[in-house]
């Protein structure tokens, strides 16, 4: 979606989720980073300062801060919201169930150094709306400390309706696997659809519509310091994902009255409260702690010319660093359609062992490491140093293969790799979908050594 594609007018007031309105294509601004400005009345944005003794048009000033005021320039996120009624106005939060949601520290398990493979999430339960569906796999930090991440998968069949969801313990990156989800932030509407990511920045309210009915993906909640661009050292200028290929939404606000349940997911727990308004109300903001949206087919993919298999850090989307260089919080890597043209290389990915942990979805098709068990809406996590790479069939097959110029176009995969272990939930230890002989697809890797055999 290109913003020169967008057409729909900004303003959505007074509404409520509707049939028609589920066509609408959001208005989006491009770029990762920027300093943004959206209104959806014009004169809303005040001019020339943030907080003015009156803001226009009645409305209220409000800063959110995602990271701390005296952060570094170039890592600062924060926005100016113009909102119908400040967000203080609001009634005490109560704490309601968690249902399949749980938050870092992750102790309910130990700490487990096998390999695991899920199959994708039953069915949900009808009326299952995106907060409901939200079933949390494992994770890592805590919360309180603001470290780590937690990996959820979400599967709805309702749109939220009166109710609004805002995560104060991370920012939320979603990868939709199966159905569209309309996004309706405090910042404006995204439309994220299998192949897209999105994100929702820590603190940002949103009620999540299924304009295409039931919807399925994952979720990496970040606990740490926000996704940002990884940098491309001799890359160059370009490359990778492409600044100017992520969107942020336009203004679009509703007057709704209540009562709306604002749920808010702090240090792990949910909490409610009742509001007598919608707090989807601003009607202007400019900032950088913005919502974006990102079509992961747009990822420049980089590789070898010559010969050998990259590391997967090539395909970085997104990366939250932590205080050691390079040894990111979690970063988001796609495995995207791409050439192989490798000369004497064991093209798919190696044998290894990793010090980082790698949870990997997959969002259609198949991974090219992996002959079958590995299903669009499953995932694997190859925790800390666990052994893994290509399962047998895999192996053999890419060991004896005549070496053509070769296109792998027929999948979609993605990975949340983070820098500590990530212990499992309960719930996804003891899953029914969990693959219980996962082991197995490397079981038959004979022995051909012969100090003879060329
Ligand atoms: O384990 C995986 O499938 C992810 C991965 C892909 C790759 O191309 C190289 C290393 C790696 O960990
Ligand atoms: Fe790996």
């Amino acid at each position: 979606m290109d913003t020169d594609e967008a057409t729909t007018a900004a303003s959505t007031a007074g509404e409520r989720p509707s049939p028609d309105r589920d066509q609408e294509t959001p208005r989006y601004l491009s770029g990762f980073g920027n300093e943004h400005s959206s209104e959806a009345v014009p004169g809303a944005l005040p001019v020339g300062r943030n907080s003015p003794q009156r803001a226009p048009l009645g409305l209220y000033a409000e800063q959110l801060s995602g990271t701390a005021f005296t952060e570094p320039r170039a890592h600062n996120r924060r926005s100016w919201l113009y909102r119908l009624r400040p967000s203080a106005a609001h009634p005490p939060f109560h704490r309601i169930g968690n249902g399949s949601l749980r938050g870092a520290p992750f102790e309910e398990t130990e700490p487990d150094p096998n390999r695991m493979r899920w199959d994708p999430m039953p069915e949900p339960p009808p009326g299952t709306d995106f907060v409901a569906g939200l079933w949390t796999l494992g994770g890592n930090g805590d919360t309180r400390l603001r470290s780590g991440m937690a990996i959820h998968l979400y599967h709805a069949n309702s749109p939220m309706i009166d109710r609004v969801f805002g995560d104060a313990d991370g920012e939320l990156l979603l990868v939709p696997e199966r159905g569209t989800l309309l996004l309706r932030t405090e910042l404006g509407v995204l439309r994220a659809s299998p192949g897209h990511m999105a994100l929702i920045p820590r603190g940002v309210r949103f009620r999540v519509e299924l304009p295409d009915g039931p919807a399925r993906g994952y979720v990496c909640e970040n606990h740490g310091q926000p996704f940002t661009l990884p940098e491309l050292g001799p890359i160059g200028a370009n490359g990778l994902a492409n600044a100017r290929d992520f969107l942020a939404p336009t203004a679009a606000y509703e007057e709704a009255g209540g009562p709306v349940e604002v749920v808010t997911k702090f240090c792990g727990r949910l909490w409610a409260a009742e509001y007598d308004h919608s707090p989807l109300d601003v009607v202007a903001w400019h900032g950088s702690h913005v919502p974006y949206l990102y079509d992961l087919r747009r990822f420049n993919v980089l590789g070898s010319i010559s010969y050998d298999h990259p590391d997967p850090s090539i395909f970085t989307v997104l990366t939250s660093p932590s205080e050691l260089p390079g040894q990111a919080n979690v970063d988001f890597v796609v495995f995207a359609p791409r050439w192989l043209v490798g000369e004497d290389t064991f093209r798919p990915p190696y044998f290894h062992r990793n010090v980082m942990t790698e949870y990997m979805g997959l969002i259609e098709g198949a991974y090219d490491a992996k002959a079958e068990g590995f299903r669009p809406g499953g995932g694997s996590l190859h925790t800390m140093m666990s052994a893994h790479g290509p399962d047998r069939i895999t192996f053999e097959r890419a060991s004896t293969a005549e070496l053509r110029p070769e296109r792998i176009d027929d999948g979609l995969a993605f990975m949340f790799e983070t820098r500590w272990p990530v212990t499992l939930t309960a719930l996804a230890a003891d899953a029914s979908h969990r693959q219980r002989r996962y082991d197995d697809v490397w079981q038959g890797l004979e022995q051909h050594f012969s100090p003879t055999r060329p």
